[in-house]
């Protein structure tokens, strides 16, 4: 299948919110998967804001494909985003939700009708189309947003912690939907998240904020094993470094 996800570029970004000030000049790869991890108020949210368009870089560029998106309203851009909770409509069925990817005035033809239902199904939900939000799981919820997701088909996906909330078993479920859907879609994705275990499970590379920079950023194996950064050790501290850190000390040995 060709690749379609698209290369996401901050070129030389600079960003303030009154005292805090953000600096990022990095590339993310297209159709890559990168989990960006990080302190609370690194900027990580900062980050995904700036590439969706809900906020504008002071001074620099954000690049999407190559080609600057400085003056594209969030709606125009070739993004599609997805935040830990209120994504949907309360109001709308889990259809309208989904519909609202193809048309905002949900006029959908037969052929949108079947996108729907087959977006639905691919994540699980086919059978609750009539449901509203609230008759829905914390976990099925996020699934009509990655329905809706598969319905927009744009080039880059913006995930904010949007499996927080959810417990592990179900996290993981979530995580290879995800994974699944970037394997037929191709696009890139840049995965916001403080669970190690999530980053390894899907991270290919993995981008580590601290303070408002890119502190260090690199294939998401390598931060895990001996080689990632001091800082980012410490960040994690026993979690997720620790198997791999023996692991590589007990084929040192033998
Ligand atoms: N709308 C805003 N107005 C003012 N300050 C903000 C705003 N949004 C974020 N900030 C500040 O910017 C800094 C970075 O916030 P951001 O949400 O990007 O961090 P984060 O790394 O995503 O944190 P967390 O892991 O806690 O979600 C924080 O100090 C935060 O208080």
């Amino acid at each position: 299948m060709a690749e379609k996800g698209l290369a996401v570029t901050l070129d030389d970004v600079s960003f303030s919110y009154g005292e805090a000030s953000f600096c990022f000049d990095a590339e993310f790869a297209a159709a890559r998967i990168t989990a960006i991890m990080g302190p609370s108020g690194s900027g990580k949210s900062t980050l995904l804001n700036l590439v969706a368009g809900f906020e504008s870089p002071g001074a620099g560029k954000v690049l999407i494909g190559g080609v600057d998106v400085g003056t594209t309203p969030p709606s125009a851009r070739p993004v599609s985003m997805v935040f830990q909770e209120n994504n949907l409509f309360a109001h709308l069925s889990v259809e309208g939700n989904v519909g609202l990817g193809r048309s905002p005035t949900l006029k959908l033809t037969a052929a949108d009708r079947h996108a729907v239902a087959q977006a639905l199904a691919r994540v699980g939900l086919a059978g609750k189309e009539k449901r509203l939000p609230r008759e829905l799981s914390g976990g099925e919820r996020q699934r009509v947003a990655l329905a809706r997701v598969l319905l927009r088909d744009r080039p880059v996906l913006l995930l904010d912690e949007p499996f927080a909330s959810l417990g592990p078993a179900l996290r993981d479920d979530m995580l290879d939907l995800v994974a699944g859907i970037h394997a037929e879609r191709r696009m890139t994705v840049l995965f916001v998240t403080h669970q190690p275990e999530d980053a390894r499970r899907i991270g290919q590379d993995l981008a580590f904020l601290d303070e408002g920079r890119i502190a260090a950023m690199g294939s998401a194996a390598e931060f895990f094993n001996q080689s990632g950064p001091d800082a980012f050790r410490r960040y994690i501290g026993d979690r997720g470094g620790s198997v791999a850190g023996s692991q590589h000390i007990a084929r040192k040995r033998t």
